[in-house]
């Protein structure tokens, strides 16, 4: 038997398969399909004799296997096509914009779609693909990665850690059941899938200074509850499907043309906004509340690597990843630097400082930097200077009252 042959066959039997299991609403993600020891087994007379005939239900697979053969029906596996396809949900939330920027600069324009459930800005609706997608709406996913025939998906809609205890049945439908829709999605076709965790994902009784890879993770914010569970399902389905799950915990993100959306590590990207505009700084976490912090230059070509990282060099699926770490105090003084009018009062949120008090002082990100050649190049002067670069120097008031 061709190739060819084995490859209608085992299609027209995976279809009538997959017709069956879907004709619900509700999906069943690693029932269907043919693995590819069906597909040898069809092409590989057993001891020389005719192919074996294989009734599709009753074989027996890993769903390793299901994973491959899966890609191969319904999604461009990389063999097929020069650049992954890629799907970012949330993608007009601080970092989403600009990661499909340098995506879209590296696969071509029409190979990143930006998704999300608000409507875009107009500079970023004309910069390049954009499609509403709604992470809790299964069926319109689906239809999504299967008519774009997305191979990579970039996981980026949440509920930061401070509008998340605002609002925590909004936080756990968005962050724990959105993401089970990504990970079906994800296995189902056979996608490579980045999740970004946090230095949320740790807790009060975690290492904090500094915290390694592995140890005890027992955040108290649904925040990082959840992101806990997507590091933990990933590398589960990772384990027992074969799901492709990349993962990196991010510091908090400083980025100077978008905002933050909600979280605790916000005030690092507000000081340069009001330093600029107005000359005052009210800081919301004490003076000497130190966290690690990177620039989104940094962030955003760590996810890009891990991203394109040959799968035999990641001994693990879920990194640390760091930059440097700071407190208000400290971060103040370099942009009193720049700027040396700028005042800074001090104004407590007791829910956001409980949040960083629990949180990591110093990130150990050494399993990253031998595995995969993690490396940042943003320290804190540096990052002083390209914010306020970017914040525009014309645009900046003496402040002299
Ligand atoms: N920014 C940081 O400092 C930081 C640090 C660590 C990890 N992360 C993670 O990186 C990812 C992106 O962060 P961000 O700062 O861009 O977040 P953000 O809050 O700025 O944006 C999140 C986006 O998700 C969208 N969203 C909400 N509900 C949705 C739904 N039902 N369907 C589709 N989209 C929905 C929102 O509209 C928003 O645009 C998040 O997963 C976050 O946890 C961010
Ligand atoms: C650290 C990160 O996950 C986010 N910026 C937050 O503060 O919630």
């Amino acid at each position: 038997m061709t190739s060819a042959e084995a490859d209608a066959i085992l299609k027209t039997a995976a279809d009538n398969y997959t017709a069956t299991c879907y004709s619900g609403d509700r999906k069943m993600p690693v029932m269907r399909a043919v693995s590819t020891v069906a597909r040898r087994a069809l092409l590989t007379p057993d001891c020389g004799c005719l192919p074996q005939v294989i009734a599709v239900r009753g074989i027996s697979f890993s769903p390793r296997q299901v994973v491959a053969s899966d890609a191969s029906f319904h999604s461009v596996s990389f063999s097929e096509t020069d650049h992954p396809k890629v799907l970012i949900t949330g993608g007009l939330g601080q970092l989403g914009v600009g990661l499909a920027k340098m995506l879209r600069k590296r696969f071509g324009k029409n190979n990143v779609i930006l998704s999300d459930i608000r409507k875009p800005a107009s500079h970023v609706f004309c910069s390049g693909p954009f499609i509403y997608s709604d992470i809790l709406d299964y069926k319109n996913l689906r239809e999504i990665v299967v008519n774009n025939r997305i191979t990579w998906l970039v996981h980026y809609s949440a509920l930061l850690s401070a509008v998340g205890e605002a609002n925590v049945p909004l936080a756990r439908e968005v962050n724990i059941t959105g993401f089970h829709n990504i990970l079906d999605i994800a296995v189902e076709h056979g996608l490579r899938l980045f999740v970004p965790s946090t230095i949320g994902a740790f807790g009060a009784t975690s290492p904090r200074n500094p915290t390694p890879d592995l140890c005890v993770q027992r955040p108290r914010t649904i925040y990082g509850v959840s992101k806990v569970h997507a590091e933990l399902m990933g590398e589960y389905y990772h384990h027992k499907y074969g799901l492709d799950f990349r993962c990196l915990r991010y510091p908090g993100i400083i980025s100077a043309d978008s905002q933050p959306g909600g979280g605790t590590t916000d005030y690092a990207v507000q000081i340069f906004h009001d330093a600029v505009k107005t000359g005052r700084f009210e800081c919301n976490l004490k003076p000497d509340t130190r966290l690690p912090m990177m620039y989104i230059e940094d962030c955003l070509r760590a996810t890009l690597e891990v991203m394109e990282a040959p799968a035999d060099t990641l001994a693990m699926r879920t990194y640390n990843i760091s930059a440097m770490s700071f407190t208000p105090e400290e971060l103040a003084c370099e942009v009193q630097k720049q700027l040396p009018d700028l005042q800074v009062t001090y104004n407590i949120d007791p829910v956001r400082q409980a949040i960083a008090d629990s949180w990591p002082m110093n990130f150990d990100d050494s399993n990253a930097r031998r595995d995969w050649g993690w490396k940042h190049e943003y320290d804190l002067p540096e990052l002083v200077q390209t914010m306020l670069g970017s914040l525009g120097s014309d645009s900046r008031v003496a402040h002299t009252s």
